[in-house]
């Protein structure tokens, strides 16, 4: 079968998935594996396979956005892939989480629109459980903050005229924001493929908290390394129960 918007064949997918926003994290989490080969690099789409600790996986970015992560998630699915890890970035709502945090998440609020045309309002975003224990068991072998909890995820980035709760989510107890994980969630529900996310936190979302917005510290980088280790060492953990 041919995946046409990523643009690779089924046949050449494993299994295993890690994706990601950025097409550069991609190819940065390609050259941590072995006989690693690029399927396709279609729009925002870079598809890489190889091997991890004898596990076969493929690395794809998704790009920023539910709807375009979404068409990302139905094709990988379609083509065979049965286990995704999302390894992403956010902003913090809470100072106990500073940049440089991981956090796992175990459920997204589904502040965004695409899944409002895929399933039900009270439909959950819920991650799968031996994922999210795989992610954060590895994610505790680094050193560093590590959380899990519930996360948001908005469509919007840059606010408008309109508010945005981020107050509200914040006293619900939601740790953080991005942007796709509420549709890698419900895609793989109804689906019937297992997901999971882990989050690099690379500044405040919370407006009382929050400063300049300059993702690209040492930090972030690190912690970016921390989680890119965490995701494969959850996927040889997955692949050996
Ligand atoms: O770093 P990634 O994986 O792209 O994730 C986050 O970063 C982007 C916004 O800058 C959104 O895609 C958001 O979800
Ligand atoms: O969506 C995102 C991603 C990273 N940081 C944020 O504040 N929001």
């Amino acid at each position: 079968m041919y995946l046409p918007i990523l643009q690779v064949s089924a046949e050449d997918l494993p299994e295993y998935a890690i994706v990601c926003g950025d097409p550069r994290r991609a190819e940065a989490i390609s050259r941590r594996l072995t006989d690693a080969r690029e399927l396709a690099f279609a729009r925002e789409y870079r598809t890489f396979v190889g091997k991890y600790d004898g596990v076969q996986l493929a690395v794809v970015s998704h790009g920023v956005g539910s709807p375009g992560a979404a068409v990302c998630f139905e094709e990988l699915i379609r083509g065979g892939v049965k286990t995704l890890i999302r390894a992403g970035t956010a902003g913090s709502y809470s100072a106990d989480y500073p940049a440089g945090s991981l956090i796992v998440s175990t459920a997204a609020v589904r502040a965004e629109g695409l899944t409002h045309q895929l399933v039900p309002a009270g439909y959950p975003a819920v991650a799968d459980s031996a994922v999210t224990e795989a992610l954060f068991a590895s994610a505790l072998e680094s050193e560093g903050v590590v959380k899990k909890g519930i996360t948001v995820t908005l469509d919007v980035f840059f606010s408008g005229v309109v508010d945005i709760p981020h107050r509200q989510y914040k006293e619900a107890g939601v740790l953080a924001v991005e942007m796709e994980i509420a549709a890698l969630y419900v895609v793989a529900a109804l689906r019937g493929a297992r997901a999971g996310a882990i989050l690099a936190l690379d500044g405040y979302a919370d407006t009382d908290l929050a400063g300049e917005y300059d993702p690209h510290t040492d930090v972030v980088a690190k912690a970016i390394e921390r989680e890119i280790d965490a995701a494969l060492k959850a996927v040889v953990k997955l692949a050996s129960n």
